[in-house]
């Protein structure tokens, strides 16, 4: 384990994987809802205002420096105006961590540890705010009723509304918003027993480049933004999954 947030969070622990970071349980849990974690975190009314806040500050800088960030495509039409003295670099990069690490909670809600949580289309946990609604006070609560044995990944769904959707159209959904495959293990069952063929054609995957791969300064916004969405132009993407 190359680094922990044990001590502070009693019941979850952050892995490193290679270059992917993964939450586990570090206990056994054995009530039905349980506070497995909390965070303070940012919170503005949405991914621009929260992108601003973050260049404003150094110390919210460098606590999302390690974050992951998605497909440049999906920032089309959403990245807003370059903020005066910021330089497209810098307003990318603020943006699109912004934008693939936060959720919607009363707002844009941004939590540094929260935001190494994975997706799951078979959750284990759920997240919510606890009462009093101090700011951005946001909790990561256990909803399954066997609780969550030690050393199994916590996972939670960035979007709740496709649980109930078939495979295809789940993957179309966190694809669409999110610009990553699930490999969940509920997706990878459903696609060994064949479920997706069933379904309509499949979503076309953008073409993949490591953020390494692509220089920043010679890749415009604007024209990034009129790009399709999946037609395999531009895309940044960050593989870090094994
Ligand atoms: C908010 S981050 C979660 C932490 C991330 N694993 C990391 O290393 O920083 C979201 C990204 O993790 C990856 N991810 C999360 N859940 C996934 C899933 N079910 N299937 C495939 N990739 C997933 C995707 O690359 C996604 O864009």
């Amino acid at each position: 384990m190359a680094w922990s947030c044990k001590t502070w969070v009693p019941k979850v622990e952050v892995w490193l994987q290679g270059k992917t970071f993964a939450v586990y349980s570090s206990s056994t849990t054995h009530v039905h809802i349980e506070v497995l974690f909390r965070e303070k975190g940012f919170r503005a009314k949405s991914p621009e205002h929260l992108a601003l806040e973050v260049l404003a500050s150094a110390e919210a800088r460098a606590q999302v420096s390690h974050l992951h960030t998605g497909p440049l495509c999906h920032l089309e039409g959403h990245a807003g105006t370059l903020p005066h003295g910021v330089s497209e670099e810098e307003w990318f990069d603020a943006y699109s961590k912004v934008r693939f690490n936060s959720f919607e909670l009363n707002g844009c809600c941004f939590l540094p540890i929260m935001a190494l949580f994975n997706h799951s289309c078979a959750p284990n946990a759920a997240i919510t705010q606890l009462p009093p609604h101090e700011e951005c006070h946001t909790a990561m609560v256990v909803v399954a009723e066997q609780g969550i044995a030690r050393g199994t990944e916590i996972v939670y769904s960035y979007n709740s509304d496709c649980l109930f959707v078939p495979l295809r159209e789940r993957r179309k959904r966190l694809l669409s918003n999110w610009g990553f495959l699930c490999k969940c293990s509920r997706c990878q069952v459903e696609e060994e027993a064949g479920l997706e063929d069933d379904e309509e054609e499949p979503p076309e995957m953008p073409q993949l480049l490591s953020w390494e791969e692509v220089d920043l300064k010679n890749v415009n916004l604007f024209q990034a933004r009129h790009e399709a969405r999946f037609a395999g132009t531009v895309a940044i993407w960050t593989c870090r999954l094994p």
